[in-house]
């Protein structure tokens, strides 16, 4: 199955430049969304770990999946002011904006496993960003996992240079 297929590039969305890829009808699929768990679900036990952190939104959806596959607990990291506890907090700067991301501190145990998951890799600010918040609690991130990566735009590179282990289900 090429998952390729189910997700058509939109362009100048959600700027002009930008070229969009749509996970939507990916989701659609039965079949494709299944697929695709079931290869990320692969990858992933190629990692130790003892939480998966999923990033809102997009990589909730994936992030949920997997937790439930590899019967591991799920830790939110949330777009500012969604978390009623104390929070760490990262700004950083994706493909088409800024933002930031939280995690509440008293959820992760130090020292305890992390594998990082989201939808796409782009320029991994995001991603850095989420790691930075599990070094924050003291805790150990040891790997990332994406659908997709946009691979001209470098992600993969600075992940490495935070020594963030990264693997993509699709590398476009
Ligand atoms: O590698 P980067 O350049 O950081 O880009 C990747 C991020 O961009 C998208 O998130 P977005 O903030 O658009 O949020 P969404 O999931 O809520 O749509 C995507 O879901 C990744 O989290
Ligand atoms: N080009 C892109 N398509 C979909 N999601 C993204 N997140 C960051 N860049 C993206």
């Amino acid at each position: 199955m090429n998952l390729l297929d189910y997700l058509p590039t939109i362009p100048d969305f959600p700027k002009p430049g930008i070229m969009f890829k749509d996970i939507s009808p990916l989701l659609a699929n039965q079949t494709a969304f299944s697929y695709a768990i079931d290869q990320l679900h692969e990858l992933s036990t190629h990692h130790d770990f003892d939480y998966i952190l999923g990033i809102e939104s997009r990589g909730f959806i994936f992030a949920t999946a997997l937790a439930q596959k590899s019967k591991k607990g799920l830790v939110l990291a949330r777009k500012p002011n969604k978390l009623p506890k104390q929070v760490f907090s990262e700004n950083y700067g994706l493909e088409y904006g800024k933002d930031s991301l939280e995690i509440q501190q008293d959820i992760l145990p130090k020292q305890s496993k992390i594998l990082l998951i989201d939808d796409v890799l782009a320029t991994g600010g995001t991603l850095i960003a989420a790691a930075n918040l599990v070094k924050k609690s003291g805790a150990k991130v040891v790997g990332s996992l994406v659908l997709l990566e946009i691979f001209e735009l470098m992600g993969r590179e600075r992940l490495l240079n935070e020594n963030i282990p990264s693997n993509a289900l699709i590398k476009i």
